[in-house]
């Protein structure tokens, strides 16, 4: 599991760390790490000697390090040039070496390069870019030549991911220490493209808690539960699922898809679609209600349930079980109105899944700036396990442990996936995986059959639903 911590506990680490090391040495270890990635990038296109590089600095460490690591590339050949956003503060040292070491100052950007360094600003960053440096970011973006980005690309906000105005589009980011939420979560991680970690030694002075975990694949098939040689379809988990209607049939055959694609041993359905449901999955048994679907170990309810009387029973129905319960869609919408305030307080797990739509609804503001913040904050409130889709869908505790989603493709953004990743989260739960565990794995592994049916072509939820066995096939081996 990798992990990414906030500004402020990153300063605390390398100011404990800095009382250790000889003064600049932080830099130093920065600037090598970051050398050396370029140097591999503009290895791979013709080398080092005679490349064109250039550095813009901002009058921060990060332009400090990139003067540095611009030394670097001149000491081996490279013909390095630096555009100053405030010459007059561009780190001195920085500058001395570069200069030492052959490399030059330039007042506009070049019609050509071969590599760019983006210090213009890193984890010292405040608010949106000001004008000039967005200026400069504005007309980098026209000219193509691969970026690489020196701790952040500039213009993100680091502790959220925001993207408050311009911003650089990286290739590569070269991050110093540890991972930081803007490489990982919102808007800001399509701007970093690949994240390179340098280890500058922060690893012994981080002691703070991380602010949000990235899960891997070894992770996931840590987690999931296979049967054994002692299980039997009842002790693997049995899930129950109340979703569809007469008017949305589709989403139970997406949900129940969801669930079978899961761990459980049986899937039941309870709702109107029962006869569509079992056409399409014999083995699924199936009832009229809730009330009547046998025992379950946890509910998936709200996908294409309707809103009216019969739908409200059902959510009741599960939140009075004393199970795990799923609520989504449809069933989000019924909680809106606090009719079902006094069933929320229940000792079991319960796991939301809202969309940005769904979110603005149940908390009364839409996600924002902070999807972090405003996930855990609505988990604190409903005591909920919160998993909010879209681009890196994040997974927050009550307790304030917050998880985002490596993997998925905007392909999913399609009608009816959010239906199977519900009956893939439900299928968890039943089978006894902790909620936020759950939602992590099944979010993680509904990413992988997005991508997997994004290969083939144009994506329909069903591709989705299809692709989850052979995803899970590759991931457990
Ligand atoms: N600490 C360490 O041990 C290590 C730190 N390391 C490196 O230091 C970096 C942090 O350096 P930092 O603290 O100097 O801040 P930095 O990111 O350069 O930004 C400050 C500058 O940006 C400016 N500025 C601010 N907002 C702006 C905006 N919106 N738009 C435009 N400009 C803006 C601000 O201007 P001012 O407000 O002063 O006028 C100031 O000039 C870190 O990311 C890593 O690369 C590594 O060497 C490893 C060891
Ligand atoms: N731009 C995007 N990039 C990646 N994944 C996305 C994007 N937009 C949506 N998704 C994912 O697609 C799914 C859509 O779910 P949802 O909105 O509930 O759809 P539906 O209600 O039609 O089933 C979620 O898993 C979400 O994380």
């Amino acid at each position: 599991m990798r992990q990414a911590w906030r500004v402020a506990d990153v300063r605390s680490a390398e100011k404990a760390l800095m009382a250790t090391v000889p003064e600049g040495a932080l830099m130093q270890r920065a600037a090598a790490g970051l050398a050396r990635r370029c140097a591999l990038m503009l290895g791979a296109h013709g080398g080092v000697y005679g490349a064109r590089v250039l550095l813009l600095v901002g009058s921060g460490d990060n332009g400090g390090d990139t003067l540095f690591a611009g030394a670097r590339l001149a000491a081996r050949g490279a013909q390095v040039s630096a555009l100053l956003l405030d010459p007059d503060r561009a780190h001195p040292g920085g500058l001395r070496e570069l200069r030492r070491l052959g490399g030059r100052t330039v007042h506009d950007l070049p019609e050509r390069c071969d590599l760019v360094l983006d210090g213009i600003v890193g984890i010292g960053a405040s608010g949106s870019l000001r004008p000039r440096a967005a200026e400069l970011v504005a007309a980098l973006a026209e000219r193509r030549a691969p970026v690489v980005a020196v701790d952040v690309p500039s213009g993100v906000a680091v502790d959220t991911g925001d993207v408050p105005g311009a911003a650089v589009t990286a290739d590569v980011t070269v991050t110093f220490g540890c991972l930081k939420p803007a490489h990982v979560v919102g808007p800001a991680a399509a701007h970093a493209g690949i994240v390179d970690v340098v280890d500058i030694g922060l690893g012994a002075t981080l002691r703070a808690d991380p602010a949000v975990r990235i899960p891997d694949a070894a992770d996931i098939a840590a987690w999931w539960p296979r049967p054994g040689p002692a299980s039997d379809k009842y002790s693997r988990g049995v899930v129950g699922v109340a979703t569809g209607s007469a008017t949305y049939p589709g989403a139970a055959l997406l949900s129940v898809s969801g669930a079978l694609a899961g761990p459980v041993g049986m899937v039941r359905y309870a709702g109107s679609a029962r006869d569509d449901v079992v056409r399409a999955h014999p083995s699924v048994v199936t009832a009229d209600r809730v009330s009547d679907a046998g025992r379950v170990q946890a509910w998936v309810c709200g996908s294409g349930l309707g809103t009216d009387e019969t739908a409200r029973t059902e959510v009741r129905g599960v939140l009075a079980s004393p199970l795990p319960v799923l609520l989504d869609a449809d069933a989000l919408t019924l909680l809106v109105d606090g009719r079902h305030a006094e069933d929320l307080r229940r000792n079991a797990p319960l796991v939301v899944t809202p969309h940005d739509g769904e979110f603005r609804r149940l908390a009364g503001e839409a996600p924002g700036a902070d999807r972090m913040g405003a996930a855990c904050k609505l988990a604190a409130w409903i005591n909920a396990v919160v998993l909010l889709k879209g681009d890196r869908t994040v997974v927050a505790t009550p307790s304030g442990q917050v998880f985002v989603n490596p993997t998925g493709s905007p392909a999913l953004a399609t009608a009816g996936s959010g239906d199977v990743l519900a009956g893939l989260l439900g299928s968890l739960l039943a089978g006894g995986l902790p909620a936020e565990r759950a939602a992590v794995a099944a979010a993680f592994v509904h990413g992988l059959a997005g991508r997997r049916a994004a290969e083939r072509g144009p994506v329909t939820s069903a591709d989705v639903a299809a692709q989850l066995r052979p995803a899970l096939a590759e991931l457990l081996g």
